[in-house]
């Protein structure tokens, strides 16, 4: 029998109504009897000759629209999980080669050097000749870094290259190589000069050692320049961060007194007005947006707290006229719990996955919130990996 294909699953796969699945089938799609899929108006050419096998990217067959549905649909679809229903705005989606961050693997076979990200649920490599997701800085350093690393690798060894784009060029953070001695140390400062890095730090096994950065890494947030932790987290593009700041913006509301909780180098602390505390549990992020903070004269204070073991009690949220959420995936469901019972009368939430979202979200719901909008943010774009912003107000 032949049936049309209706949605896209969680993983990325094609469903018919009858829930049959179908790999890389986009919503319009019909699957055939004999299995094949004959493709529809919202499939479209993949643009990268590395789609699928790549990992990177699940969904570069589905056009734009329907990958914007599938969004919407994904977020609605944890929230019913838990009864729940709001207006789900039209989402964000980041253009093609506007990823800032990445994290790649890099083998050494004999000759051969491959670096790229892992093959689709898989551990091989998928070596990269091009890429339509990274930003254009980050993808001119693939071919230079197969050479370093092709010195700076031990034989069948993997290694992982951490890229991020800072205020002075790419921060490249390499793990699991090995660059001993004098002559590795001046090939290291002249890899950075030919590549006008930001900074190159190496970790041979026991923590990131910087190696070369000829003046402070920094990542600019909302105008206000931040010193750049290695490994600290960042948004994955630029437009998605300000498409994340202009929803927590709108949800805390003018609010004079914020709590931003999991705050980490003050993403949305320096986009908002009024008395900030801003709680985070990586020391790094803390010290570099304390300092900043105090640099510029604005009234943020940092709070190095674990959140997860002490999230703010309902004691100390009172006082508080909005708090700003952006948990990791896990979701901050012990935070929410004191949240739901606590008298603040906006939450901005910000989550990485809507299935920990739904649940927060519920509780919340409990504690007689209102979820009054969500804004999914396609920041991974042709990925399976979904990003929300959301306002609860009572
Ligand atoms: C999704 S990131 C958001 C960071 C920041 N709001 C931003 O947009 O750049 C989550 C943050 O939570 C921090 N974090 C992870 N576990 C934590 C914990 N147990 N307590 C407090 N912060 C934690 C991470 O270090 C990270 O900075």
């Amino acid at each position: 029998m032949s049936e049309p294909i209706v949605r896209i699953a969680a993983r990325g796969d094609g469903v018919t109504d009858s829930g049959r699945y179908a790999a890389l089938a986009a919503p319009g799609d019909m699957l055939l009897a004999d299995g094949t899929v004959e493709p529809g108006p919202n499939h479209q050419q993949p643009p990268c000759r590395h789609f699928p096998e790549c990992g990177g990217c699940q969904l570069q067959h589905v056009a734009d629209d329907a990958y914007r549905d599938y969004l919407k649909d994904r977020v609605a679809g944890a929230l019913t999980q838990h009864g729940l229903a709001t207006e789900i705005r039209d989402p964000h989606l980041s253009p093609p080669n506007s990823r800032r961050r990445a994290t790649l693997r890099a083998l050494r076979a004999g000759k051969s050097l491959v670096i790229g990200f892992n093959a689709e649920r898989s551990n091989r490599i998928v070596d990269m000749r091009e890429c339509h997701i990274l930003r254009p800085e980050l993808f001119e350093l693939i071919d230079p870094l197969r050479h370093l690393l092709a010195t700076l690798l031990p034989l069948r060894r993997t290694g992982e290259v951490h890229l991020t784009l800072a205020d002075q060029g790419v921060d490249v953070a390499l793990k699991g190589v090995e660059a001993e001695g004098y002559e590795a140390a001046e090939a290291l400062t002249a890899f950075g000069d030919a590549n006008g890095l930001a900074r190159l730090s190496l970790d041979e096994g026991h923590g990131p050692e910087v190696r070369y950065e000829p003046e402070p890494a920094t990542i600019t947030l909302s105008g206000m320049a931040v010193a750049l932790p290695i490994g600290a987290f960042l948004q994955a593009t630029g437009d998605g961060e300000a498409a994340l700041v202009e929803g927590v913006r709108e949800a805390c509301g003018g609010a004079s007194r914020i709590a931003d909780l999991f705050g980490g180098l003050g993403t949305f602390a320096f986009a908002l007005g009024g008395e900030i505390v801003a709680a985070e549990a990586a020391r790094d992020a803390v010290l570099a947006l304390q300092s900043a903070a105090r640099r510029a004269g604005r009234p943020i204070t940092a709070d190095h707290r674990d959140l997860y073991r002490r999230p703010y009690d309902v004691k100390e949220l009172a006082g508080f006229d909005a708090v700003v959420l952006d948990p990791p995936r896990a979701g901050a469901e012990e935070q929410v719990k004191q949240l739901a019972a606590s008298a603040v009368p906006r939450i901005a939430y910000v989550s990485c996955n809507p299935a920990t979202f739904a649940r927060d979200a519920a509780i919340l719901a409990a504690g007689d919130y209102k979820l009054d909008w969500v804004r999914p943010v396609g920041q991974f774009r042709w990925s399976t990996h979904i990003e929300l912003a959301a306002s609860f107000s009572r």
